[in-house]
């Protein structure tokens, strides 16, 4: 089996890379309803709740140990711990209105909904706290208890504690978790081996995103560079019609956080198993789009040195909304899918680089033998050797051996049985992806351009000959006419004073119609 070489590398998120974010979020703290919660919701609330955090000007202190915690540095982003508890500490210096005072609106919402923390420094606490204390030692004339109580917080007044609210909450685990005050969470869309996925609105801007969040604990784990290794290539892949777009990642309660596009249609798994239990599965065309769109994916993925190492049904996600093609990059891009969704390469845990390979094997059910053998030199084609296995999958094979004989004569070139005939060029076209010499597996790029997959293109293109064939004879009917009436004209000038009749002599006879030939709107053409 391959080993994982991994060079140690370590959690250091010293931004999330987006922007702030969290003013909004306060304020929808203080007015927030419940977030509806999904069965297979891990209970991060009351994990958070059982931290008991104390408030410390440069080291915040946690069950985490410090080291773990400086490891993870989860704190420089405006919306994390490190920004929240400074500004919870440093008082409003500026004459210009900070977050904190924002933070005002919060308080009349205090009364209400008391997890949430009330800054103390703000104007607005400031005077509500000196009126309560004044409440407080106006009493204490008929009270020698609260004459007591006022007389020492009389004598600490320098004491920043004068400014706390009487009962002060704990800076609230709840307040540390950027994942709940940034997102709704509305349900669990999925549960991996690596992570559980939710469908979220972002609070901010109202858009659904997909959430991943690490199942384990990663700090100084296997989990942490799989992890690491999404985060890397999310960041490196940018933009792609065909791969999942990501917008932000950060580590939370020793957690990873990815936050990515949101597909509408789920899974490609989810799609096989959904037409499969109706006895259906996909049609030659949409074998086509699916095996040329992912193509497409990989086409881009591999031109920046990277493989997917993981290409299997489950993780290939469908978007079905109209916007989802997004903006192409290339000829192959211009296009919009034949089949009306979008498919995006999603999971990107393992992915390695072509050239200095650290090789974390995805599902052995789609594995390539050579990568099996730890023969690392084609490893793009391992990922078109899984794409071939997925395309069979949705043809409507059964499922894939996990090994055994029926693993190795998959990989010595034998197609499953399907349930369907596919023509002889198409599966073909799969049993090349399928080839046990990778080096005759096409590449994604061929794949991009190949003539089995662009038919319906082909296609198109010829439908598009065909009127323009037409509308240029059509051009040259009404031309020879013309010159038919023009030479007619000649022979007989007579004619040609009569109403109706062809062109007096002088006018132009010849190309008079330039104008109304260059107009096609001919019906039937
Ligand atoms: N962006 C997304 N849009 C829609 N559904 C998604 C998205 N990301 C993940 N899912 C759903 O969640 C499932 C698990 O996601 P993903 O494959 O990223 O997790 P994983 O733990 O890395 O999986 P694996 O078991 O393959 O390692 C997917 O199969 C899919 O059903
Ligand atoms: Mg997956």
């Amino acid at each position: 089996m391959a080993s994982v070489n991994a060079a140690p590398q370590h959690l250091n998120f010293s931004s999330s890379g987006e922007e702030d974010s969290s003013d909004n979020s306060f304020d929808e703290w203080a007015h927030r309803s419940v977030p509806v919660r999904s069965p297979c919701q891990t209970p991060r609330v009351q994990r958070h709740r059982t931290r008991s955090i104390t408030v410390s000007p440069s080291i915040p202190t946690s069950p985490i140990p410090y080291a773990a915690w400086k490891k993870l540095r989860l704190c420089d982003s405006p919306s994390t711990p490190k920004s929240l508890l400074s500004k919870s500490t440093l008082p409003c210096s500026s004459s210009k209105p900070c977050r904190s005072q924002r933070f005002l609106r919060l308080s009349t919402a205090f009364d209400r909904v008391p997890s949430v923390n009330v800054n103390p420094f703000t104007p607005e606490t400031v005077r509500r706290n000196s009126e309560h204390h004044k409440r407080k030692s106006q009493r204490s004339d008929e009270d020698e208890d609260d004459a007591q109580r006022s007389k020492e917080t009389q004598n600490s007044s320098e004491d920043e504690n004068f400014f706390l609210p009487s009962k002060r909450p704990a800076v609230s685990a709840r307040m540390l978790s950027r994942y709940e005050s940034e997102f709704l969470e509305l349900s669990c869309i999925g549960v991996g081996e690596f992570g559980s996925v939710y469908r979220c609105v972002k609070r901010l801007d109202g858009c659904m995103y997909a959430i991943k969040r690490s199942r384990r604990p990663i700090a100084g784990s296997a989990n942490e560079q799989l992890a690491l290794k999404e985060v890397y290539a999310h960041a490196v892949l940018g933009h792609h019609p065909h791969v999942v777009r990501y917008y932000s990642a950060w580590a939370e309660d020793d957690h990873m956080i990815i936050q990515n596009e949101y597909c509408d249609g789920g899974s490609l798994h989810d799609a096989i198993t959904e037409k499969g239990e109706q006895g259906e599965f996909f049609s030659v065309p949409e074998l086509r789009d699916l095996l040329l769109q992912v193509s497409m994916g990989l086409k881009y993925i591999h031109s920046l040195g990277l493989v997917h190492l993981d290409i299997k049904p489950s993780n290939i996600f469908i978007c079905i909304s109209s916007s989802a093609g997004g903006e192409g990059d290339s000829e192959e891009e211009d296009e919009s899918p034949s089949s009306g969704v979008v498919y995006k390469i999603g999971d990107l845990g393992h992915v390695t680089s072509i050239s200095s390979p650290q090789v974390e094997e995805g599902d052995s059910r789609f594995l390539a033998y050579e990568v099996l053998r730890e023969d690392y030199t084609h490893l793009p084609k391992a990922d078109i050797f899984a794409l071939g296995l997925t395309v069979l999958l949705a043809a409507g094979a059964p499922p894939l051996p996990q090994n055994g004989d029926d693993w190795h004569s998959l990989r010595q070139g034998e197609l499953p049985s399907l349930p369907q005939e596919l023509p002889a060029p198409f599966k073909d076209l799969l049993k090349t992806l399928l080839d046990p010499d990778p080096t005759t597996r096409p590449s994604a790029s061929v794949l991009c351009r190949h003539d089995v997959l662009r038919k319906e293109r082909a296609g198109k293109l010829a439908a598009q000959l065909r009127k323009e064939l037409n509308v240029e004879k059509f051009r040259t009917a009404m031309l020879e006419r013309e010159l038919k009436e023009a030479r007619l004209a000649v022979t007989s000038p007579q004619q040609s004073s009569q109403p109706g009749s062809l062109p007096r002599a002088g006018r132009k006879l010849v190309g008079r119609s330039a104008a109304r030939s260059m107009s096609f709107g001919f019906p039937g053409y």
